[in-house]
């Protein structure tokens, strides 16, 4: 059954002259446990693509169902529940609290939900140690990596034990040793916890850890590829397909 399915999403910003259709009449379906890259030249309309599915931004026309319901039908007290509960963010620059620690920072979408901070610090070190941050529970941002910060980022995003998680270029300020890892611990998350992930990326090799590959172009689907298994070659497969979509 499909977790996320769209049915001629369209997103224009701005009016008249000015317009720009970011997304031309997107039809997507994405099944439960999928890990799904989305790809394309930059402008192309990935992020409008998240923007939409998450719910943080509202279609010129067109549906967004997740778990079959359209999130337009919904009020803003589901819709906030869905947000909060079904979805997981994560982002580029993992957007952690400066002045909290790692389990604080991973815990804090179950406290700002009113859940007890020792039970929501408990569930959130479960996440953590899973993501191999057993000893740096308590270290500040600015005491962990780059890498060990998006995993922070990633334990925070499922910490409310949601079925999407929504990451946008979350290797895009990693080195390529960190972004592997990254893009390896989400596969995982979708293999091992039956998540569905949805992932936009530029790079070839990072998409090439999922198992379905969208590209757009122009605000359109215009190529899908199933990569059945994780092998060396993918990432130069996917590659080739992206400079012929570029040029
Ligand atoms: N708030 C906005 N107002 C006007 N135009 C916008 C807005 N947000 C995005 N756009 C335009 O919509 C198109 C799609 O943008 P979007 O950010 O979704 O692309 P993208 O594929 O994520 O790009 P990149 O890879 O560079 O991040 C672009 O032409 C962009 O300039």
């Amino acid at each position: 059954m499909s977790v996320i399915q769209t049915e001629n999403l369209t997103k224009i910003y701005g009016k008249n002259e000015t317009a720009v259709t970011a997304l031309d009449r997107v039809n997507i379906q994405i099944e439960e446990g999928e890990f799904v890259a989305v790809m394309g030249p930059s402008g192309c309309g990935k992020s409008t693509l998240m923007h939409l599915l998450g719910g943080l931004d509202k279609p010129t026309s067109g549906i967004v169902r997740i778990n079959q319901i359209s999130i337009a039908e919904m009020g803003d007290d589901e819709l906030t529940k869905l947000r909060r509960r079904k979805i997981g963010f994560v982002f580029q620059f993992f957007n952690l609290i400066p002045v909290l620690d790692a389990a604080e920072n991973a815990a804090l979408p179950m406290t700002l939900d009113g859940m007890k901070p020792d039970l929501a610090r408990k569930k959130a070190c479960e996440w953590l140690e899973r993501f191999g941050m057993a000893n740096r529970m308590k270290n500040r941002p600015d005491q962990l990596s780059g890498g060990q910060q998006q995993r922070v980022a990633i334990a925070r995003a499922l910490v409310a034990d949601p079925t999407i998680i929504l990451a946008d270029e979350p290797t895009g300020n990693l080195d390529t040793h960190s972004g592997d890892e990254i893009a390896g611990l989400l596969r995982n998350v979708s293999n091992d916890y039956n998540r569905t992930v949805i992932m936009v990326t530029h790079d070839p090799r990072i998409a090439a850890y999922a198992n379905r590959i969208i590209f757009l172009k122009d605000g359109s689907v215009i190529d899908e590829t199933i990569l059945e298994k994780k092998n060396d070659n993918n990432a130069g497969l996917v590659a080739d397909k992206m400079k012929k979509i570029s040029d």
